[in-house]
């Protein structure tokens, strides 16, 4: 299980700041929601966590190590980021996706080890894609697609992982199943959501972004209250628990402005 700690990151294009000042700790295989409306930088922090932008300002660390003193190879063999809606991988099977996961432990023509396949088949029978392994990636669902690079990931044996929307595309079993399987995990993940209930459900700390800023991080009673969902969102809801699990829940009333008018009396 590692740690990724992101300090003051900001990153602009453009001459246009899309993060401001961001800081984030995840470790020991909590995980970690990403918050926030479309377009407020989710998936721009994600890529800066992943190495894959370089920040204007901060760091990123893995287990205290600067991003920038990690190689590729080395970075591979620890951290697995499965994006939204790859559309890659036209003209190979599920199982050669999930195989990819083992490129950073091999060498460039080695071929896989009976380790390596006994991986494989784990990871594809976590995400329940073994049935599947033999089709070819294009004649896959959306929600399958999802499964697959999920795959991929934990064939890769990460000890974080960053997750861009995984749940899109997935039915309520799945996207359940999906979570259930990362609080089953020892890898320590930053995961992007769009549903709050979920949110609410899974994640041990929520970071809460708007506009390209942290706008409050906590765990998830500390951060889904009522005011600021209605102020980041601009969504009125009440937020109450579910009575049998106690778990925090958000049931959405209507836009911010447009609902119901008070009874006053
Ligand atoms: N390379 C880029 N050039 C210009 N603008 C960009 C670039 N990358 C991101 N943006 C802008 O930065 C903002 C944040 O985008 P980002 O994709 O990080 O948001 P998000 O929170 O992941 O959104 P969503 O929930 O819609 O996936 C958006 O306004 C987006 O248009």
């Amino acid at each position: 299980m590692g740690r990724i700690t992101a300090t003051g990151l900001s990153w602009s294009v453009k001459g246009h700041r899309l993060l401001h000042d961001i800081h984030l700790d995840a470790r020991d295989g909590q995980i970690v929601g990403l918050l926030g409306p479309n377009g407020s930088g989710k998936t721009t922090l994600l890529r800066l966590l992943a190495g894959l932008r370089r920040p204007d300002t901060g760091t990123v660390r893995y287990d205290g190590t600067n991003l920038r003193d990690l190689n590729r190879r080395s970075l591979a063999r620890r951290l697995a980021v499965v994006e939204q809606d790859i559309s890659t991988h036209d003209h190979v099977s599920v199982r050669q996706v999930v195989e990819l996961g083992r490129t950073p432990f091999r060498g460039r023509f080695d071929a896989l080890t009976t380790h390596d396949q006994q991986i494989i088949d784990a990871a594809l029978e976590r995400t329940n894609i073994t049935d599947k392994q033999h089709r070819s990636w294009h004649t896959l669902s959306g929600g399958e697609r999802q499964r697959t690079q999920l795959a991929r990931a934990l064939a890769q044996q990460p000890r974080e992982i960053l997750l861009d929307e995984p749940t899109n595309h997935l039915d309520i079993r799945h996207q359940l199943e999906l979570l259930e399987l990362l609080t089953t995990l020892e890898i320590t993940c930053v995961i992007a959501l769009h549903d709050l209930n979920l949110a609410a459900r899974y994640c041990d700390h929520i970071v809460m972004l708007d506009h390209g800023r942290v706008v409050a991080a906590g765990t998830p009673d500390i951060v889904l209250t009522a005011e600021l969902i209605a102020s980041v969102y601009g969504v009125d809801v009440l937020v109450d628990r579910e009575p049998t699990t106690g778990v925090l829940r958000v049931t959405y009333l209507a836009p911010t402005g447009i609902g119901q008018p008070v009874n006053q009396t």
